[in-house]
């Protein structure tokens, strides 16, 4: 049976955008299928798969991994999301869009969206090693877990074939690792390791931890803005002063068709 896709990114942070308004066309999204999407060489491609099912007057991101598995919530996923709604269905900004992690309110900045991602958890000092290094973390969650690791060369994490190796008591369900160097004042540079994607060019919920562990780390005052280079671009994340997490970056769809896998 062919149904329609889209495809879309943030940062290159890649996504497939499966209409499903009525929740019919693809039931149980399963894993199989998810993974069949996403594969590089024999499906469309992507790091994850943005399905929007109509919920009451409003939408829900049902998000997922590329390797099938379900995420809390994905920050250049609900850009993308958010532009697929703006542009195919009509849908004005500013928007409320639900997630498993709660609602998230969306809205234009200029040619890009700025998203308001909720409160961050600080929850605590943790480790990840890659090939017998350690570095230390900082726990943060943005809905979703991050461990976030300081470095003084981005490259000396290694190749990141494999997931870092963690505490699994403290993300008994996986963890996204960001490796963080200083570019500058309120300036830093980024590579992330995704649960459930791998190595990807960019990850919206990781900018938004890694913004809050450096302004922790510099005793900012709240409302800073951090400029946030990764690999696929650039985000800008402020940590407001009522305890919120803004997030600002690119949002594009790039392609649509019809697919049967
Ligand atoms: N891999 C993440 C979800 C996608 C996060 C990332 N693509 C983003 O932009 O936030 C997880 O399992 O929590």
């Amino acid at each position: 049976m062919s149904y329609p896709f889209l495809k879309g990114h943030g940062t290159e942070n890649d996504f497939v955008v499966l209409p499903d308004a009525d929740g019919t066309v693809h039931g149980d999204l399963s894993a199989e299928r998810v993974r069949a999407l996403c594969d590089r060489r024999s499906g469309i491609g992507g790091d994850g798969v943005l399905r929007a099912v109509r919920e009451g007057d409003g939408w829900f991101m049902d998000y997922r991994n590329a390797d099938g598995s379900v995420s809390e919530m994905c920050g250049n996923g609900i850009r993308v999301f958010a532009r697929y709604l703006h542009e195919r269905e009509g849908e004005a900004f500013p928007m409320r869009i639900t997630t498993r992690a709660g609602v998230k309110v969306l809205d234009r900045a200029g040619d890009e969206l700025t998203a308001d991602m909720g409160r961050p958890e600080v929850l605590g000092e943790t480790e990840v090693s890659v090939m017998g290094r350690t570095w230390p973390a900082l726990h943060v969650s943005m809905g979703n877990p991050h461990a976030v690791a300081y470095v003084d060369n981005l490259a000396e994490a290694g190749p990141l074939l494999e997931p870092p190796e963690h505490d699994d008591a403290v993300f008994p369900e996986g963890v996204n690792v960001e490796f963080v160097v200083r570019r500058g004042e309120r300036h830093v540079a980024m590579r992330v390791h995704e649960r459930g994607s791998g190595e990807t060019r960019s990850c919206g919920t990781g900018a938004c931890a890694v913004a809050v562990a450096t302004a922790l780390a510099d005793d900012a005052p709240r409302g800073t803005s951090y400029r946030v280079d990764v690999p696929g671009g650039t985000l800008h994340v402020v940590w407001t002063e009522d305890d919120r997490v803004l997030m600002t970056g690119p949002a594009v769809l790039v392609a649509e068709g019809v697919t049967d896998l």
